[in-house]
């Protein structure tokens, strides 16, 4: 056997492999791109050596023997495939060999999408759909009849008077909408993901079950006919098309014509800067000779004809390998894993990098270094690997995976700190916060913000550059900065964006802004505890947790001094919260920026805390349930716990007292049924008011219980009458 017949016969198995997989077994080992690679390479070797030309070369025939599940169905006009051009000169070649065997110098072309889907034929006998066929070896389908009925936008009976006999030919898409909600579903339901629509359209139209079909969401696009008997045909092709539209049939809206190479290939272009805007995937467009008779004059090759070309655009999958597992640290700490990939060209562009998301996603696929992967990128869409071929994962002496599988790096990568993740969360996290200089940004806009520092005129442009200009490594270095650093950051992140303001280069300089911005920031510098606390960002502190923590614990040495134990005794202190609490503070980085912002002048009244451990109610477990009408549930959880009591949010056999206020429900009930003390609101003033000289708030007479709290936290009086009355009056008291 000579070299060539040698490599002949390599690549027809490995075709014809690649062939049963993709079109019997609807689950391909190889994208497509390697898989036209192979076929072009066997085709320029059958051009060379033309005696290598056997009658069951891949190159020779179309698509693969129909599976025995289904019966099968003769085709009445065969099913071909297309020939494939890959770039302009090929495009060229191809009209001007039309142009010279026509004698047509300006021939008129259809040029439509290529949809990524299954090619399929539909019959209809006097206009009732009586039979669909999948394209199978091109002389011989599969009949899924059955499956095509669930197929919505097939029609079932045709609109227009029907020929006696009409055979459509389209392809069977599955949406990209369809898709992705489709393997949404799949994936919170624990089902097999589709690998990518095409497989999608392919694998759901071949199953067995038409209840499964029924299920998966497919749609119909008719671009061709097969047999027709009893209608005169229209002499073009584009007219075909919208005479198929008014039977009935969905044809693709981009379909239209052109003329000449520039022609075809501006449509190429203009359809290929909106691939990713379609509702369906495409993978080229195909460009077909308008005229019948023209066709006709052309004919065809054994597998494809001669008066259409399909032009593909460049594949959005391809295979290589992952040469390292990387993560990356996000503004919020979020942790992506990514692969580094050996370069690889898909998309149009080549890519050494592609993001595996998250690690739920990694152990899905189980992508180790060394392994084959199949990487997508569409459009500007980041690149992905959606598949490892597992069957090429590389293995030791022994047989056994070379590499164990991947796991998250237990530390964050550019700071050190703890990675963690929560249970029922996809998403790890550095757990740096203020430290991390992944998240310094955010954390710099957030402690800003309204609600935290209230520092004005601190946006997020001025947070990134302030980070990314190295004025500022932790919240606490904004203290530092004088009225000609932030002149000086604001010119350079002007440069950066190409955005100098015209009056700077006349030579002007605002400074107004700057002085403003540090007088906001002079005057955060008296804040509360809770604006603190808020602001410095802990995992899950809200605004109302912190003003918990402050009621509780009164003083930032002694919160920061807490253990779990210490924080469970807060009312609405979970222990994830009271778990974040304590690492937050246990972090030594953590200290220094507080300490750091002590130095730098932010100061707050401390108090001691407000919890007792003296007083009437020592010991004491008192639950609040209902609405209060004289103050809010915290004020009155503060003043209980002023007198010594530990204030909790659910009621047991332990629980001391129970005060039950407006529309209080199973907490009441369940304190009748444990025969517990029970106070209503009345009861709680008078208790209240007996000891006011231990709380901190000034004696509260009786009256007050007629006014309503508003939203502003004064205090407004409704009258004597109404819903404010009714509601203010404790129930019981009546
Ligand atoms: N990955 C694998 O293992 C593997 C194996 C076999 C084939 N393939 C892929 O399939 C391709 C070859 O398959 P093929 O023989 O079906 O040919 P083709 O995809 O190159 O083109 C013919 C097909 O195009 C489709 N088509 C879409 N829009 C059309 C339109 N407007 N007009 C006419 N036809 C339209 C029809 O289904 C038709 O059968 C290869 O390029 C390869 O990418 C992949
Ligand atoms: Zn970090």
């Amino acid at each position: 056997m000579t070299d060539a017949a040698r490599r002949h016969a390599d690549l027809a198995t490995r075709i014809r492999a690649a062939d049963h997989r993709y079109y019997v077994l609807d689950d391909p080992d190889i994208v497509d791109a390697d898989y036209d690679a192979l076929m072009r390479e066997l085709i320029a070797l059958e051009a060379a050596h033309p005696e290598l030309v056997t009658a069951d070369s891949p190159s020779q025939r179309v698509g693969d023997a129909p599976s025995a599940k289904f019966a099968s169905v003769a085709h009445a006009v065969p099913m071909l495939s297309l020939a494939n051009a890959f770039d302009d000169d090929e495009v060229r070649e191809f009209v001007a060999r039309i142009e010279k065997e026509t004698g047509d110098a300006e021939p008129l072309f259809s040029v439509e999408p290529k949809l990524d889907g299954l090619a399929i034929s539909l019959r209809y006998e006097g206009g009732v759909f009586v039979r669909g066929a999948t394209r199978g070896d091109g002389a011989t389908g599969e009949d899924v009849t059955l499956n095509l009925r669930t197929v919505k936008s097939i029609p079932l009976r045709l609109l227009d008077d029907a020929p006696d006999v009409l055979e459509v030919r389209g392809e069977v898409v599955m949406k990209t909408a369809a898709f992705k909600r489709y393997n949404a579903w799949a994936l919170a339901n624990g089902h097999k993901l589709l690998a990518n629509p095409r497989n999608g359209a392919a694998g759901s139209l071949r199953q067995l079950d038409p209840r499964i079909t029924a299920r998966r969401p497919l749609s119909f696009f008719a671009y061709a006919l097969g047999q027709v008997k009893g209608a005169a045909l229209p002499p073009t092709h584009s007219e075909t098309l919208r005479w198929l539209g008014r039977l009935g049939f969905p044809v693709s809206a981009e379909a239209g014509v052109a003329c000449g190479g520039d022609g075809l290939l501006a449509y190429y272009r203009e359809i290929g800067a909106r691939r990713d805007a379609l509702p369906y995937d495409i993978d080229g467009v195909v460009y077909k000779l308008d005229r019948f008779d023209q066709q006709r004059a052309m004919g065809f090759v054994s597998r494809a004809p001669r008066w259409a070309i399909a032009h593909k655009f460049p594949a959005q999958e391809a295979s290589t390998t992952v040469e390292s597992i990387e993560v990356n640290v996000g503004r919020t700490g979020a942790v992506t894993p990514w692969v580094l990939m050996r370069p690889v060209h898909v998309g149009g562009v080549t890519v050494a990098r592609a993001t595996l998301h998250n690690a739920d996603q990694i152990a899905r696929l189980d992508v180790r270094v060394g392994d084959t992967v199949i990487v997508r990128r569409a459009g500007d869409v980041i690149p992905e690997v959606v598949r490892v071929v597992e069957c090429q994962r590389p293995l030791d002496a022994e047989g056994q995976p070379l590499h164990p599988p991947y796991a998250l790096p237990t530390h964050c990568p550019v700071c050190g700190s703890l990675v963690e993740r929560e249970d029922g969360e996809v998403v790890a996290r550095c757990s740096g916060g203020l430290f991390c200089p992944a998240q310094r940004v955010q954390a710099l806009f957030h402690f800003a913000s309204r609600r935290a520092m209230d520092i004005e005129g601190l946006g997020e442009r001025f947070a990134e550059a302030l980070v990314e200009f190295g004025y500022v490594e932790t919240v606490a270095d904004l203290y530092k900065l004088a009225v000609g650093d932030f002149i000086e950051m604001k010119r350079r992140a002007d440069e950066r964006d190409g955005s100098v303001p015209e009056t700077v280069k006349a030579g002007k300089i605002a400074t107004k802004w700057a002085e403003n911005l540090v007088a906001a920031i002079d005057a955060s510098r008296a804040t509360t505890l809770a604006r603190l606390l808020f602001a410095l960002g802990i995992r899950d502190v809200g605004e109302s947790t912190a003003k918990t923590l402050v009621r509780h614990f009164g003083a930032l040495d002694a919160l920061m001094a807490a253990d779990e134990a210490a924080l469970h005794e807060v009312p609405d202190v979970g222990p994830v919260v009271a778990a974040h609490i304590v690492h937050f503070f246990a972090q030594p980085h953590n200290r220094k920026v507080i300490a750091a912002l002590r130095t730098g002048g932010v100061h707050w009244p401390e108090g001691t805390p407000r919890r007792s451990t003296e007083g009437p109610l020592a010991g004491k477990t008192v639950v609040l349930t209902g609405g209060l009408a004289s103050m809010t549930r915290d004020e009155a959880g503060a003043r209980l716990e002023a007198l010594g009591a530990k204030v909790s949010g659910s009621v047991s056999k332990k629980t001391g007292i129970v005060v039950a206020g407006e529309a209080a429900g199973s907490k009441l009930a369940k304190a009748q049924a444990l025969g517990l003390d029970i106070w209503d609101e009345a009861a709680l003033l008078r208790f209240l008011n007996r000891h006011a000289a231990r709380t901190p708030h000034a004696r509260m007479p009786p009256v007050r219980a007629a006014f309503l709290r508003t939203g502003k936290r004064s205090l407004r009086y409704l009258g004597s009458r109404g819903r404010a009355r009714r509601r203010a009056r404790p129930r019981g008291l009546a």
